[in-house]
């Protein structure tokens, strides 16, 4: 493999990344990256490791050595701090991240999201180790345009809606809304982090994600998850599809997202890990400004995208609201409009997503399609009564 050139001309030397959280949609994807076209070692730790199986087995595959599978809860185990001493650079990507578990499981979500990564932070400070933690765009939470009146003029002025990591608010609803436990615990941790580079000197990285998407994500209920599980919306709709059900639209489906495709994604952190120098301190935006719409026109591209990638036309009435009581229940709130401030991301580290919005959902419903229809036939046929 030739040597590796950073940013700014020089030769990267081989590391040894301790990736919490590596079993996982993004961790699965990155590890793919550093096995394929990197040098690095991955001391890859999670409770379940089916989504990156197949770079584990078999032994005869090129980077056989270089990835080492740790099975293992961050919650309670030793094996933590002896994983991150041995490692050049931590990432942690573990977190409870499905809404539906937000205002459902908050205990949960606010102990995985926060206390859970304390000794991770703790660990990498103590050893003088650099850390990439998994934030999320949610910390930004709901714009300031949308607190204007429905027709101000203002709504359109990019300063009430566009989310930069050094100026924009951390807007959140009220304690009963507790979807936001998730975000603000989000928000702690970054800010605790914050606190470790600037009174210890923490080596860190902060990771904003805006709605990755791809092959891999979350589960299919019924198939690979359980069949009351809701995973994020890229899998709701897949399963609809798959089912052939009407797509569900929370409230409308009229709040606005922006997605990223998850390959363009990878590249983003592929640059940090390579790039410490341009890194270290700072919060990174990670999204694509240009494929934003709305969760009703989400739904309507996934479907005539399904209808070419299964060869199925579609249904009659391929989407039905349904209101967010009823779909996430008590407490549930949202993010009006999620569009990233792309600034800083392009001074430090030159990178622009490239995948349009079609473009992404064509491969991910084709790998959905092959990987899943069939099983959903089966699980579909009535049993015989016997
Ligand atoms: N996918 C996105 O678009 C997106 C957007 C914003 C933020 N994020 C953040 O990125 C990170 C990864 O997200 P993802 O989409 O890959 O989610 P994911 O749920 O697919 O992956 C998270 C992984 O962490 C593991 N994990 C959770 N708790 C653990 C624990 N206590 N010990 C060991 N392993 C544990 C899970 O088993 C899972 O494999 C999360 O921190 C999430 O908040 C993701
Ligand atoms: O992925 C991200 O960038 C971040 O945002 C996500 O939050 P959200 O985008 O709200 O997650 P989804 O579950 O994908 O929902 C997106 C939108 O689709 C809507 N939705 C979801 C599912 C569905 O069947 N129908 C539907 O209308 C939701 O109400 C929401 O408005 C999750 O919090 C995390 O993955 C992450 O922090």
């Amino acid at each position: 493999m030739t040597t590796r050139i950073d940013l700014d001309g020089r030769p990267i030397k081989p590391m040894t990344i301790c990736m919490i959280g590596a079993g996982g949609f993004i961790g699965s994807h990155l590890c793919e990256k550093l096995m394929a076209e990197t040098p690095h070692k991955v001391l890859a730790l999670d409770v379940y490791s089916d989504k990156i199986k197949h770079l584990l087995e078999p032994d005869s595959l090129p980077w056989v050595g270089r990835i080492v599978f740790h099975r293992l809860n961050i919650k309670h185990d030793s094996r933590l701090e002896g994983l991150i001493k041995m490692a050049d650079l931590s990432i942690n990507l573990a977190a409870i991240c499905t809404p539906a578990d937000y205002n459902t499981r908050p205990l949960d979500t606010i102990y995985s999201n926060f206390i859970d990564a304390l000794p991770v932070v703790k660990y990498c400070s103590d050893n003088n180790k650099r850390l990439i933690h998994f934030s999320t765009c949610e910390v930004y939470g709901k714009t300031i345009g949308s607190f204007l009146p429905k027709d101000s003029p203002l709504r359109k002025d990019p300063a009430y809606y566009v989310l930069k990591e050094d100026t924009s608010p951390c807007i959140f609803g009220s304690i009963q809304k507790q979807r936001w436990s998730y975000a603000c615990a989000k928000q702690l941790i970054e800010r605790l982090i914050y606190a470790e580079g600037a009174e210890n000197g923490l080596d860190f990285t902060i990771v904003r994600p805006f709605n990755w998407i791809g092959p891999r994500m979350d589960f299919i209920p019924g198939i690979d998850g359980p069949i009351e599980g809701v995973p994020r919306v890229l899998a709701c709709f897949g399963n609809n599809l798959l089912r052939r059900e009407p797509l569900k639209l929370v409230d409308g489906g009229e709040s606005q997202r922006t997605f990223v495709y998850i390959k363009d994604a990878i590249e983003a952190v592929l640059l940090m890990i390579e790039n410490p120098d341009r890194a270290n301190g700072h919060i990174f935006n990670v999204g694509n400004p240009n494929n934003e719409v709305t969760v009703r026109q989400l739904a309507e591209m996934m479907t005539k995208v399904y209808a070419k990638v299964s060869g199925e036309p579609s249904l009659e009435s391929p989407t039905i609201d349904v209101s967010s009581k009823e779909f996430y229940g008590e407490g549930y709130d949202d993010s009006d409009k999620r569009i990233p401030d792309m600034t800083i991301i392009n001074r430090q580290l030159g990178w622009n997503p490239k995948t349009s919005l079609w473009d992404l959902l064509e491969s991910t419903l084709t790998y959905q399609h092959r990987t899943y229809a069939e099983a959903i036939k089966k699980s579909m046929v009535k049993p015989i009564a016997s």
